[in-house]
């Protein structure tokens, strides 16, 4: 069973898709991870993000790198959120990602075009969402923990320039795909939201055994 888990920054799609991973007993990826990876090495390297060319160069990164605190960063997020624009990059990253979903057993997934691109016969398809404040407080709490110094107004100003570069660019835009279940949180806690994902899945694994 492929799980596709989409939606924009902080939303909370990466913790209901390590959620539903821990209760399917499935592999699960966060594909902004390689973003980021890329992101962060363009910065590294003293190169601009927008440099399609200097963005490509970064792109045979290790799984190691996944590890650094480094990408959790509002800086890393830009980056990737301009890295990710760029087809090329976007092509060389496909391959990783596809053979993920296709393992033996399935996986799940998270991020912004699974259930449109990397993904598209998933079993099951979520697009999570949430209003742009509270989002922008969960990720301010978030970077805060990590001991960041950042202000709500930067943060809210940084998710609603991703949310307008992800969703505008020509290659593979952020988009609900038709096949996909809405989950807005605004209004949901944690275990509340978990708790209504699993529910869609098995709704749509249910219609799927009898079609
Ligand atoms: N429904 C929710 N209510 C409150 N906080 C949440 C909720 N979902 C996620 N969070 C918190 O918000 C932050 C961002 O969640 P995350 O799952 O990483 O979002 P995304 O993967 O969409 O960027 C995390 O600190 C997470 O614990
Ligand atoms: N499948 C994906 C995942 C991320 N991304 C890009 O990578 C950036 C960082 O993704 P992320 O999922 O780590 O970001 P958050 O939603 O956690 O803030 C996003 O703003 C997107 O531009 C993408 O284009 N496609």
């Amino acid at each position: 069973m492929v799980i596709a888990v989409d939606g924009p920054a902080a939303s909370g799609k990466g913790t209901i898709a390590r959620a539903l991973a821990t209760h399917y007993g499935l592999p699960h990826l966060d594909t902004g991870l390689l973003y980021r990876a890329v992101g962060i090495g363009v910065l590294r390297a003293d190169a601009d993000p927008a440099d399609e060319a200097a963005a490509l160069a970064e792109c045979g990164f290790s799984d190691a790198l996944f590890h650094d605190p480094a990408l959790k960063s509002e800086a890393a997020g830009r980056a990737a959120s301009m890295v990710s624009a760029h087809p090329q990059v976007r092509a060389a990253l496909l391959a990783r990602q596809r053979d993920f979903a296709a393992q033996a057993g399935g996986a799940v997934l998270d991020g912004r075009d699974i259930g449109t691109v990397i993904a598209p016969d998933a079993s099951a398809k979520l697009f999570v969402t949430a209003s742009a404040p509270i989002r922008a407080d969960r990720r301010h709490r978030e970077l805060v923990k990590l001991g960041l110094d950042v202000q709500f107004e930067h943060v809210l100003h940084d998710i609603q320039a991703r949310d307008e570069r992800d969703s505008s660019r020509s290659a593979a835009p952020l988009v609900m795909a038709d096949d996909a279940a809405l989950l807005d949180t605004t209004d949901m806690g944690i275990d509340d939201a978990v708790q209504r994902a699993v529910a869609l899945v098995e709704a749509r694994i249910r219609t799927a055994a009898n079609d």
